[in-house]
């Protein structure tokens, strides 16, 4: 599991592991290991200049606070490796004094001038750079950046090479994962300790680039994690296939309340989600065309014209393509006393507050209709409007988008890793409702069960979109089960 903690948790768990330690001892343990990936970036990067720290041009931007110490002394150490390493101060007052010291002891230079950190000599050297370690701001940093730095970040992005951020992007909110104003976006971001929150959540994490983790020791000093993200081999522990002793009931029986005229194959998807991602059986419960459009597709599922009517089920997937007038439809599956999915229509159908375990799965516009916000609202603080309505419908909300977001009533949170930007397409949301319900169907938890479809779902887009560019939903659909199959060995 990758974690992420507040900033007061990391400032909490950097005194207990410092009082262990002699002076600096952190700071260098940082330096080293950002030196160590930035070595790693030109070993590999570079071609053209044949690779290697030597003779690399290197930019440090060095704010006024403990993130720019440990750019000045991981600059120290590519200097001494022999780079040529420039510093821009943003405040020459208020830069580290034993970073400065070392980075010039090791034959770097400062090419600020104290009056303004752009000068031309900051200008030239940024045009040249091949890489530019942004040490602005780290977890002290206030969002969004003051003109100066502004400038200097927007100069870094037009003109340098690679951007490697110190612990996090400067400017981006360290414990939202919000970006309201100027940030660096960074193509490598190299962190220390544990993950930030804002390198999870998006927008912030999107600003992150590639995550490095640098381990400094602070793992025994830290509680529980704010925001989670998975692995694969948690989800390889949490999937509940294969079992010997497997019968239908045991693998899980889905009924699925989705599609109508209008829309028919977003029944054909949802009720494929949940076949193709495992389901024991799948009950089906809808209009007579529909039903026989779904079972042209899967002969295996049971059908029939309403929620009563199809039977016993351990869990409900209703509301993908469902189209309007269907308000007493999806409030017999919630009568049912069994865990429900809500996706798309069914979310206009929602109780004030839910009483069984439930798992609500809007996209940014849906999620801004149930709350009466505008939609950029939503995509600028997503966990905020997250959390917000887990605790209003008392559900967990999985939150689709760039990066798939699941938060459950208590506050746990995980974002999701995986996904491709093929998977913005129509369709991928049914197929995802249905495998995420077939686990519910299992008795996965409404945030295992979220969180394990959108991993698998991900790497099903990831793995189409490798086979066809831009694939389709049936596409996602079709690439499920051998994603299942692989994290199930
Ligand atoms: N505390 C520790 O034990 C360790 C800290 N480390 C580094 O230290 C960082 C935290 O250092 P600090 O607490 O000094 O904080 P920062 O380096 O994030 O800087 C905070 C300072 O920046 C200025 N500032 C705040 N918001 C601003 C804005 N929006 N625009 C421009 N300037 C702004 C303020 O003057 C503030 O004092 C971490 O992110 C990490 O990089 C690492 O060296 C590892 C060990
Ligand atoms: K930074």
């Amino acid at each position: 599991m990758i974690r992420a903690h507040a900033v007061a948790d990391v400032r909490e768990a950097e005194a207990a592991l410092m009082a262990e330690l002699p002076p600096g001892t952190l700071m260098q343990r940082a330096a080293a290991g950002l030196a160590a990936v930035c070595a790693q970036v030109l070993k590999g990067g570079l071609p053209e200049r044949g690779g290697g720290t030597y003779g690399a041009r290197v930019v440090l931007l060095v704010g006024a606070g403990d993130n720019g110490g440990d750019a000045l002394w991981a600059g120290a150490r590519l200097a001494r490796r022999g780079a040529r390493v420039d510093a821009i101060l943003t405040r020459h007052d208020r830069a580290h004094p034993e970073g400065l010291a070392a980075l010039r002891a090791a034959g770097g230079s400062v090419v600020s001038d104290p009056a303004s950190p752009l000068g031309p000599e900051a200008r030239r050297a940024l045009s040249r750079a091949d890489i530019v370690i942004d040490g602005i701001l780290g977890i002290g940093g206030q969002a969004g950046l003051r003109a100066d730095a502004a400038e200097l970040a927007e100069v870094a992005a037009a003109e340098a090479g690679l951007v490697v951020a110190v612990d996090l992007p400067s400017g981006v909110d360290p414990d939202t994962g919000e970006a309201p104003g100027a940030h660096v976006h960074a193509d490598i971001t190299v962190t220390f300790g544990t993950h930030k929150i804002a390198l999870l959540v998006d927008p912030a994490a999107e600003a992150a680039g590639h995550v490095e983790f640098v381990d400094i020791g602070l793992e025994p000093y830290l509680p529980e994690p704010v925001v989670e993200a998975l692995e694969p081999g948690d989800v390889t522990m949490m999937l509940p296939y294969p079992d010997r002793q497997a019968d239908k009931y045991r693998r899980g029986v889905l009924g699925v309340l989705a599609g109508s005229e209008r829309y028919p194959g977003a029944a054909v998807l949802a009720a494929g989600g949940a076949i193709h991602g495992g389901a024991g059986m799948v009950r089906y419960a809808g209009p007579g065309a529909v039903a026989d459009g779904v079972l042209a597709h899967w002969p295996e599922i049971v059908t029939g014209p309403g929620v009563e009517a199809v039977g016993r089920v351990q869990a409900w997937a209703v509301g993908s393509g469902l189209g309007d007038g269907r308000g007493a439809d999806v409030a017999a599956a919630l009568a049912a006393g069994v865990p429900v999915l809500a996706d798309a229509d069914a979310l206009a159908y929602l109780p004030s507050r839910l009483d069984v375990p439930a798992l609500l799965t809007p996209h940014a516009g849906e999620l801004a209709r149930m709350l009466g916000v505008e939609r950029a609202d939503v995509e600028a603080r997503r966990w905020h409007h997250a959390r917000e309505a887990a605790s209003r419908w008392n559900a967990t909300i999985l939150l689709k988008g760039s990066t798939t977001l699941v938060v459950t009533p208590d506050g746990e949170a995980r974002v999701n890793p995986t996904g491709s930007p093929a998977l913005a397409t129509a369709g991928s949301g049914d197929v995802l409702a249905g495998f995420a319900g077939a686990l519910l169907a299992t008795g996965l938890s409404p945030l295992d069960a979220g969180s394990v479809a959108a991993y698998i779902h991900g790497m099903a887009g990831q793995a189409a979109a490798s086979r066809a560019g831009a694939p389709s939903a049936s596409m996602v659909l079709d690439a499920l089960p051998t994603v299942v199959a692989a994290m199930c060995s």
